[in-house]
Parts: structure tokens; sequence; C-alpha cells
């Protein structure tokens, strides 16, 4: 057999990948993880604001519609904005997994320019798990859950743990969310991964 030099391709004998038994169940909306995410945050006013649903298995739907805000070129969606609903969309089956992952590799692919005022309904799964490493991959469609495709992603997420966010982030703002009982209680039932 022939081992593949791509670091978003799971190698051959990687898990398949496992719906927590504690995870959301389908059609439920999951929330933002943090009100001050861009992608996800209600408190970014300029922000995707892009809500996630869990899905069967270790996937999940989302949605998102481009404002004058996300704006690239007139008119169209900027690539960066579309990476950071794709890599959202991504990082939402954190909820599905019960684990808390930061992304390590994105590859997105651009296939069709997206006007302002489009929603995107966005699809992601986990294709495998191998010790930390996530392998997933998204799609986004324009105006509908069948729609044309316009982008999609490879990745590579890493587990982390907690302490990563509490030992890397801007100490006003992990205090803040230190300060948050909801927030840690949230951010802590991800830890434990039975
Ligand atoms: C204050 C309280 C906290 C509150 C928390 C709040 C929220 C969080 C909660 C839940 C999150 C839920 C949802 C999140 C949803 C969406 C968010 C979107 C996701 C993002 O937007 S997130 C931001 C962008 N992201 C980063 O900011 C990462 C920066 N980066 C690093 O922080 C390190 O780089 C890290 C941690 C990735 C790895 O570092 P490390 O030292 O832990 O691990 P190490 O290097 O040993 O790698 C272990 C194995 O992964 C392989 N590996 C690692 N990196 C690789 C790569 N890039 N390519 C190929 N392979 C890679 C190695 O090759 C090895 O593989 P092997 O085991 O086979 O040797």
């Amino acid at each position: 057999m022939t081992t593949s030099n791509n670091p978003l391709q799971p190698p051959a004998d990687a898990a398949p990948p496992r719906r927590h038994p504690d995870a959301p169940p389908p059609g439920e909306l999951l929330g933002p993880h943090y009100d001050q995410c861009f992608a996800c945050g209600g408190g970014q006013p300029h922000g995707l604001h892009l809500a996630a649903r869990a899905g069967e298995g270790v996937s999940v739907t989302a949605e998102f519609t481009v404002t004058e805000a996300h704006q690239g070129a007139p008119g169209l969606a900027h690539g960066g904005v579309l990476a950071a609903a794709l890599d959202e969309t991504l990082g939402s089956l954190n909820w599905l997994l019960h684990t808390t992952s930061v992304t390590g590799r994105l590859e997105t692919n651009y296939l069709r320019p997206v006007p302002v005022g489009t929603t995107l309904f966005l699809d992601a799964h986990v294709l495998a798990v191998d010790g930390r490493k996530i392998y997933a991959t998204a799609t986004g469609r324009i105006g509908a859950p069948d729609g044309p495709v316009a982008v999609r992603a490879d990745s590579l997420f890493i587990e982390v743990k907690v302490d990563h966010f509490i030992e890397n982030g801007r100490p006003e703002e992990v205090q803040a969310v230190l300060a948050d009982p909801d927030m840690m209680r949230r951010a802590r039932a991800f830890e434990v991964n039975p």
C-alpha cells in the first residue's frame, strides 16, 4: 500500500469518527462557542453570525448571510471571510466529538463567486481521527442546502486542552471568560472525552 504525503489525508490506520454519546441531537442549534468570536459570536457587529446545527453522525450544518461588511471585490464576499465560514463550520464538529481542537491546516477551494446578500449553506463532517489529529471536510452551497457548490475545504484540526486558550490568549479576554462560570463549564466539559 502506498502512503500519502498529503497532510490532509487521514492515514489508512486512522479511526473512523465516533459521535460522542452526549453530542447534541441532530437539528439542535449549537450556539456560539464564544460571544466575541468573529465567525459565530453575537458580540461582533460585522461578524459572520454563523449559526451551526448538529447533524447526523459526526456532521454539522451551518448558515451565514454575506453582508456589505464581508466584501473583497465589489458586491462579492472576500475569500478570507469564506475561509472563516468554512473554518468555523469545521470547528463546530468539536461539539459532536466532545473535544476541543484548533485548526492546524485549512485548504480552501473556491469554485464560484459569492455575491453580497447570498446565504451560504455549509455542511461539514469528520473523516477520521488519529490520536489528537482530526481530519474533516466542508462544503458551502449558494442559496439552498442543495444549491451550487461555491466553496470547499479540507482540514486538519489538532486536539488541545483548555489551557491552550488560557496560556495563549490576551489576559483581558481570558480573565473575562474565566470569570464566566457558564462559559467555563462548557469549555471544561469538553476536556474529558471518555
Ligand atoms: C479561557 C478559557 C477558554 C475558553 C475556550 C473558548 C472556546 C474554545 C472552546 C471550544 C472550541 C469550539 C469550537 C471552535 C470552533 C471554531 C473555531 C475555529 C477554529 C480556529 O480558527 S482555531 C485558530 C487557528 N489555529 C490556531 O491558532 C492553531 C495555532 N497552532 C498551535 O497552537 C499549535 O501548532 C497546535 C496546537 C496546532 C499544535 O501544537 P502542539 O505542540 O500541541 O502539537 P504538535 O506540534 O506536537 O502536533 C501534534 C500532532 O499534530 C501534527 N500537526 C500539528 N500541527 C500540524 C499542522 N499545521 N499540519 C500538519 N500536522 C500538524 C503534528 O505533526 C503531530 O502529529 P504526530 O502526533 O503524528 O507527530
